[in-house]
């Protein structure tokens, strides 16, 4: 689907929708739990329902009515699995883990970009605690065995996707375990969002300087809960309202785990100064790379040099996020350089517009582009429109409720 954008401010209301990553972590825990547990608020978007599929495969039973699932815990695992994780890094690095601590033979499929998304961690650290892997650098690939608990040493700089998995999993074995950071554990919210909720669950995590340890003995308890507001989601009309749209976001949590939540002091902080222009920033994307497409575009309406730096991660996302977002923004007269782990945006009154740019199949890049669009002088178009189904099915309906043009061609 490609989608005509004819630059118009938005104005309205919004209830951006609940977050994908405390969802996936309610839906695991959840399974992995004794008993029912009922979660409101569940947003189907694709990758979702994707974890949602796979936990099914897993041995739980989870029924989905309109936005709540009730969650019956995995009794018994069935010996061996098919997971498809289609495009969802989450599913994918949180699951592996999951599967294997239960004993699962599985298989992993997927597509577009996440065949190519690093695992290196787990094929390094899971033959010396039982479970050996059938891969070669691709999808599908095989898993056999069943971990065990003790120690394991991870890279903290590849993906906190990791650390979530093996947090999720480890209490499965019963033994204590330790997870030791080698390196800088980027995306830590991430992290501290796991630990949040697997609290809920009934699961403890003493947290050291550069590890996290799961004391022996311990089993994830039904729990009912509500999934609260994504953040990551409320960014985009976050930095509308910066360009000088007039939404007004409701219903996010201000006391959030959520790392994106950062957005709102970016934003406040960036305020228009005596020539009428936004202040340039320098913002790190260690915590927060979701935010990364979003803030390029935000730094192209700034007056003077904006930078994101700490970003090298970025091209292990959905799309290489860096050389996309220099990509699209230029293509509408924007100036960002991409370099290996950062973008240098020179920010500019109002960018042309009057292109095309791919979505590059990447959700974020796809809704970064409609909120650029909204400062553009000509109409802007956006190719693969659709894939913002994989976190927010709803947006361009959104979008057009708020006044947004935005046709489908
Ligand atoms: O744990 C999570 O829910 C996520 C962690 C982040 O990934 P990295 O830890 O790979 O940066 C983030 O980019 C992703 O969208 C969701
Ligand atoms: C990177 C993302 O998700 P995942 O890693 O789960 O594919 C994202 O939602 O931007």
């Amino acid at each position: 689907m490609d989608i005509k954008i004819t630059p118009t401010k938005l104005r309205g209301t919004v209830t951006p929708p609940p977050s994908k990553s405390a969802a996936h972590r309610m839906l695991i825990a959840a399974a992995l739990a004794e008993g029912t547990s009922v979660i409101e608020r569940l947003y189907p978007s694709v990758d979702i329902m994707t974890t949602v599929e796979a936990m099914r495969q897993l041995g739980a039973e989870i029924e989905v009515q309109g936005d709540r699932a009730v969650v019956r815990g995995i009794g018994n695992a069935p010996e061996s699995a098919v997971l498809d994780c289609c495009e969802s890094g989450s599913t994918l690095r949180f699951l592996i883990p999951v599967a294997a601590a239960l004993g699962v033979r599985t298989e992993f499929l997927g597509r577009g970009k996440l065949p190519e998304r690093p695992i290196t961690p787990y094929l390094e650290e899971f033959p010396c605690h039982g479970v050996e892997f059938d891969y070669s650098n691709t999808m599908p690939f095989t898993i056999n065995g069943k971990l065990t608990g003790g120690r394991y040493e991870i890279d903290g700089g590849i993906s906190s996707q990791f650390i979530t998995g093996l947090l999720l999993a480890l209490p499965l074995t019963g033994e204590r375990s330790e997870i030791v950071l080698t390196s800088h554990l980027e995306s830590r919210p991430y992290v501290d969002m796991t630990i949040d909720v697997m609290r809920k669950y009934g699961v403890n995590v003493e947290v050291t300087e550069n590890s996290f340890i799961i004391p022996e003995g311990q089993k994830f308890v039904a729990c009912d809960g509500a999934v609260e507001g994504d953040h990551s989601q409320g960014a985009f009309f976050e930095v509308a309202n910066s360009l000088g749209s007039e939404v007004d976001i409701r219903g996010l949590n201000e006391n959030s785990f959520q790392g994106d939540k950062k957005i709102i002091e970016i934003c406040e902080k960036i305020v228009y100064n005596e020539n009428g222009k936004l202040n340039p920033f320098t913002v790190s994307a260690a915590d927060i790379p979701d935010l990364v497409p979003i803030l390029a575009v935000l730094g192209s309406f700034c007056g003077g040099e904006s930078r994101i730096i700490d970003a090298a991660r970025l091209r292990l996302k959905e799309s290489d996020r860096l050389a996309a977002m220099e990509e699209t923004l230029n293509a509408l007269g924007g100036d960002v350089t991409a370099t290996a782990d950062s973008l240098i945006i020179k920010g500019k009154e109002s960018l042309a517009g009057g292109a095309e740019v791919s979505a590059h199949n990447d959700h974020r890049i796809a809704m970064a582009m409609a909120i650029a669009a909204t400062r553009c002088e000509k109409p802007v178009m956006i190719r693969g429109a659709e894939c913002v189904r994989k976190s927010y099915p709803d947006f361009w309906e959104v979008y057009r409720s708020l006044g947004g043009i935005a046709e489908e061609i």
